[in-house]
């Protein structure tokens, strides 16, 4: 197999409550030093709740986020986090709400040839031959061309913010809530699309979400995310049938259905700590019934504990747990 994506201990710290000429009253670490590998053709699922770093981890993959620290490698070569254009060219993101992505002032043709002009120096025939190529590949059909980003429903929006992404030709796509903002009964259509585009293309996805249901029907591997670090990662089947730690555990209990929000429903606290003043040891250590003094003072490393299956606990669950 061979890695189309590497992760090596990329970071984001934000300063917070800067003023102008003044020092920033703290550092917020949106996602801690963290380190994955996706493979060609494979969906790696990100899943945790609101706040666990999700969105920022997706723009710095795809180069809208300088990261602070760490590395990302397409297919063995580094991207240079200083050259944003080259991103797109391998890594495309398609983003959760498919409407306000687009442009309103532009033609669906004029949104689609954007990245083909920047990106490949093609003729103009080539272009047109490409977008209906690809317009052809999400099943839109090709008069939706000449129409604006307003006239079309959420999820024909969401094909046409599929087929932006597909255009410029990146092998890599950050699937962001792609079908979170959708009816339920037109997400199970644009999943079944990605799954289709992913064979024709040869596509591998990072599927982010808060839904564990569409994340444990889409991806291979799913990782958990929890206050900006991988808590948990492993095979989609046995993350949430046999999790190792407590915090995937609560997640599986608490998520049985498609559609359903996890642990913290929109508007709730979240109960994450504070991350202007983390907790020495592990975050999860004051949600979790299985805390010890060890897991108050720093925090556990990511180890395996099974084949495949990763997790950061000092207590993993056992299988009967
Ligand atoms: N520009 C920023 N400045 C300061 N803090 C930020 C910034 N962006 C994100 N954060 C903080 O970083 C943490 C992770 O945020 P992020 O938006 O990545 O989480 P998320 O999992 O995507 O959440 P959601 O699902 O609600 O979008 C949060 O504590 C958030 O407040």
């Amino acid at each position: 197999m061979t890695t189309a994506l590497k992760l090596t201990d990329l970071s984001k710290t934000f300063p917070v409550g800067k003023r102008l000429f003044g020092p920033a009253k703290g550092m917020v670490r949106a996602v801690q030093p963290l380190s994955l590998s996706v493979e060609e053709g494979e969906t790696l699922g990100i899943v945790g709740e609101s706040g666990c770093g999700k969105s920022t981890l997706a723009r710095m993959l795809v180069g809208l986020l300088p990261p602070s620290t760490g590395t990302i490698e397409i297919n063995g070569a580094p991207l240079d986090a200083a050259d944003p254009a080259l991103f797109g060219r391998k890594i495309q993101y398609v983003f959760q709400d498919p409407i306000s992505s687009l442009n309103p002032r532009k033609t669906i043709r004029q949104i689609m040839e954007a990245p083909l002009k920047h990106l490949h120096g093609m003729s103009a025939a080539e272009r047109d031959a490409r977008i209906r190529e690809i317009f052809a590949a999400v099943n839109l059909r090709e008069e939706f061309l000449d129409r604006y980003p307003h006239e079309f429903s959420g999820g024909q929006a969401q094909r046409i913010g599929i087929a932006r992404a597909l255009a410029a030709d990146a092998r890599i796509l950050i699937l962001d809530e792609p079908v979170s903002a959708l009816d339920v009964s037109v997400q199970a259509q644009v999943l079944n699309l990605l799954a289709d585009l992913k064979q024709k293309f040869g596509l591998t996805y990072l599927f982010i979400s808060h839904d564990l249901a569409v994340v444990e029907a889409v991806s291979d591997r799913v990782a958990v995310l929890y206050f900006g670090a991988v808590v948990e990662v492993g095979p989609a089947e046995q993350i949430f049938a046999q999790p190792k730690h407590p915090y995937t555990k609560l997640l599986a209990d608490s998520a049985p259905v498609v559609g359903r929000a996890l642990v913290a429903p929109e508007g709730r606290e979240t109960e994450l700590p504070d991350p202007l003043n983390p907790p020495p040891g592990c975050a999860f250590s004051a949600r979790c019934p299985y805390a010890s003094a060890e897991c108050r003072q720093a925090p556990p490393p990511l180890e395996q504990q099974s084949d495949g299956v990763w997790a950061a606990c000092y207590h993993p669950l056992s299988e009967t747990a």
